[in-house]
């Protein structure tokens, strides 16, 4: 899986766009990194931003990779991993595929960020996400 951490500014990132999920059943209204499966043949970041124009309708730009505990990223749920890349886009997203509502998380208040209701393996990448957006921010 990829997902990507969507914000204003890579240089000193501000917001961070969560999605709220419609399914499956389990999964819906949790809110999560928008991003989906490696397709065969695709590179991660190919892949990541082809599931963002699907999803949110947007041309992105990928930054730096958030490193994870695991060569493919972060561990979510049974075997599956995620790797995660800092995004910036010029265009507006929409919620067109997988998503009812978008959301944009002010980076300043992270426990307003965290009491989200986020997919539960998506949190510990949440908080390793603001240390590093704060870090950015710091040394602006
Ligand atoms: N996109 C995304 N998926 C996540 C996150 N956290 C997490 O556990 N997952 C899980 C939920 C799903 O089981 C799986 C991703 O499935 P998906 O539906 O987004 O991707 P997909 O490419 O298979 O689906 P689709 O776009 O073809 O509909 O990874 C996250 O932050 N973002």
């Amino acid at each position: 899986m990829v997902g990507a951490a969507l914000v204003d500014d890579a240089a000193s990132p501000r917001r961070l766009l969560a999605a709220r999920r419609t399914a499956p059943p389990a999964l819906a209204g949790r809110w999560e990194f928008p991003g989906g499966k490696v397709e065969p043949g695709e590179t991660g970041d190919v892949a990541l931003v082809r599931e963002l124009d699907e999803e949110l309708g947007i041309d992105v730009v990928l930054h730096e990779e958030l490193p994870g505990p695991l060569e493919d990223g972060w561990p979510l749920t049974g075997t599956a991993t995620m790797r995660v890349w800092i995004a910036t886009t010029d265009d507006v997203p929409r919620a067109l595929q997988d998503h009812d509502e978008l959301r944009w998380v002010d980076v300043d208040d992270p426990a307003a960020v965290t009491a989200l209701p986020w997919i539960p393996a998506d949190l510990p990448i949440v908080e390793a996400l603001l240390r590093r957006l704060t870090a950015l921010r710091v040394a602006q």
